[in-house]
C-alpha cells in the first residue's frame, strides 16, 4: 500500500453518511455527543487532538476520562487553540473528569461539571467524550439516551450522536482473543459491540492481510457498525460526527457475536454493568487483574535518559525486571509518561504494549512545562512494589544535580 493510499480512511461495507456535520446540532437545538472509546492505546486522544485541530469551523468541548491518572499529561498533550480562532481556546472546554469509571464520575460529580459546560451551550457546537481504555461504553451511553433521569435533565440540552471506537490494529486482534479466553466479555469486545462506527486505526503499522483478518473479526462482533481504516485518526469528520446514530434506533447493549458468550447480564447490575460497591475507583479495574503504577521522575541527565529507555524496554520486551529472574511475569498495556532532562528539554514516553517511544516535546508545546512534577505511568499486570523500587532506583541514579 503506498503512502497515500494508506493516508485515505477506507470505507468498509459503507453506508453513505445521509447526516453531515452541518446538521449536526441536532433537530431538537441540543448539542450532539459523541462517545470514542477504545482499549488503551488504540489513538483516541490522537483522533480528539486531529478533530481539534482540523479546519471544521466548529467549536467542539471534550470531557476526558483518562485511567491511570494520565490525564494531565494527555491535556499537555492534547488541548490546542481553534485553528479557526486562535482567540478561542479549546483548552478551556477540556474537562478532566477524576480517575475511574467515568459512568461513576459522570452519576457524581461528573453530572454537576456537565451541566455547568452545559450553560454556555452556545459556546460549542459538538461535545466528544473519551472514555478510559478500559471502559464499557454501553453503561456511559446508556446515561445519554433514553433514560428518565436524563431526559428531565441534561437531555434538554444534549443528545447522543453515536458511539466511536477506536481499534488497535497492531494488537486488536491480540486484544479480542485474550478478552475472549481470559474473561468471558472483555472491555475490548463491549467497546466493538456497542459501537456506531469503528475506526481501525495504525493501519500504517500492519500488512493488508492482518487487516482482513481483524476487520472480519470486528464484522464478527458488530455487524452493524461501519469500519473505517485510519492512520493517527484521519477520517472524514462526516463519518464520525453528526451521523445520528440514535435518532433511527434503539441502543443494543449486548454484544452481537453469535459466537460471544451470552453472560452480559452476569456482569450488569444497576446502570452500569459493574458493580457500585467498590470502594475506590481503581477497584474496579483491579478485578481484572489492571492496575496502574505511578512513579514520580525526576529531572534526568542524559545518561538517565539512556538508562530509563534500557529499564522500558527491559519490561516491555522481556516481560521482566532488569536483574531479577525470579519476578512474576509483567505485562505492560500502556505507559505514558512526561519528564525533564537536564537541558530543560521536555520529554514525551508514549508506549503501547511492546512498541514505545521517548520523543521531545512537539515543537510549541515547551511552554506548557512538566505537569507540576515528571512522571510515568505504567497500566497493566504485575505491577508491584518490586516493579515500582526497581523503576524509582534507576531515576534516583540519575538525577541531574544542576536544577
Ligand atoms: N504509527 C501509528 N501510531 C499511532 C497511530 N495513532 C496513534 N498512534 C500512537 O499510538 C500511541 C497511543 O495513542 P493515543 O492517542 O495516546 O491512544 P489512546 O487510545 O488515547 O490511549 P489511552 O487513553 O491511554 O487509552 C501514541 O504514541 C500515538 O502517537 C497511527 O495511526 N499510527
Amino acid at each position: 500500500m503506498s503512502s497515500d493510499e494508506e493516508d485515505v480512511p477506507t470505507l468498509l461495507d459503507t453506508v453513505e453518511p445521509t447526516i453531515q456535520l452541518e446538521s449536526s446540532s441536532g433537530k431538537s437545538g441540543t448539542v450532539p455527543l459523541t462517545i470514542i472509546c477504545g482499549f488503551l492505546g488504540a489513538g483516541k486522544s490522537t483522533l480528539v487532538r486531529r478533530i481539534l485541530s482540523e479546519h471544521h469551523g466548529y467549536r467542539i468541548a471534550v470531557i476526558m476520562n483518562d485511567f491511570g491518572d494520565t490525564a494531565d499529561i494527555e491535556a499537555k498533550t492534547i488541548n490546542v487553540s481553534s485553528p479557526d480562532d486562535p482567540t478561542q481556546a479549546l483548552s478551556e472546554e477540556v474537562l478532566e473528569l477524576a480517575n475511574g469509571c467515568l459512568c461513576c464520575s459522570i452519576r457524581n460529580s461528573g453530572i454537576a461539571a456537565i451541566e455547568k459546560l452545559m450553560q454556555r451551550k452556545g459556546a460549542f457546537d459538538h461535545i466528544l467524550l473519551e472514555t478510559t481504555g478500559l471502559a464499557d461504553p454501553g453503561p456511559i451511553a446508556s446515561l445519554f439516551w433514553q433514560n428518565e433521569e436524563f431526559s428531565k435533565g441534561l437531555g434538554n440540552d444534549i443528545h447522543l450522536d453515536g458511539v466511536v471506537c477506536v481499534v488497535d490494529a497492531v494488537f486488536g486482534d491480540q486484544q479480542l482473543h485474550e478478552d475472549h479466553s481470559e474473561d468471558g466479555i472483555g472491555e475490548s469486545l463491549r467497546q466493538i459491540a456497542c459501537a456506531d462506527v469503528v475506526l481501525l486505526n495504525k493501519v500504517d503499522l500492519v500488512t493488508s492481510e492482518q487487516l482482513k483478518v481483524l476487520e472480519g473479526h470486528i464484522k464478527r462482533v458488530n455487524p452493524g457498525a461501519n469500519i473505517y481504516r485510519t492512520v493517527r485518526g484521519q477520517i472524514d469528520l462526516k463519518y464520525i460526527m453528526g451521523i445520528e446514530a440514535y435518532a433511527m434506533r434503539t441502543l443494543q447493549l449486548g454484544v452481537n457475536s453469535a459466537d460471544a458468550p451470552s453472560n452480559i447480564s452476569d456482569h450488569d447490575h444497576d446502570h452500569c454493568g459493574h458493580d457500585h460497591e467498590h470502594e475506590t475507583p481503581a477497584h474496579h479495574y483491579e478485578i481484572r487483574g489492571i492496575t496502574s503504577l505511578q512513579v514520580s521522575c525526576p529531572t534526568l541527565t542524559k545518561e538517565g535518559l539512556q538508562a530509563l529507555d534500557e529499564w522500558i524496554r527491559e519490561i516491555l520486551w522481556e516481560s521482566k525486571l532488569p536483574g531479577d529472574a525470579v519476578h512474576e511475569q509483567i505485562t505492560v498495556l500502556r505507559c505514558k509518561g512526561m519528564f525533564q532532562a537536564q537541558d530543560r528539554q521536555v520529554y514525551v514516553l508514549q508506549g503501547v504494549r511492546n512498541l514505545y517511544e521517548i520523543a521531545p516535546l512537539e515543537a510549541g508545546r515547551e511552554a506548557l512545562g512538566v505537569p507540576d512534577e515528571g512522571k510515568l505511568v505504567l497500566i497493566g499486570k504485575g505491577l508491584d512494589e518490586a516493579v515500582r523500587k526497581s523503576l524509582h532506583d534507576v531515576l534516583n541514579r540519575h538525577l541531574a544535580s544542576n536544577v
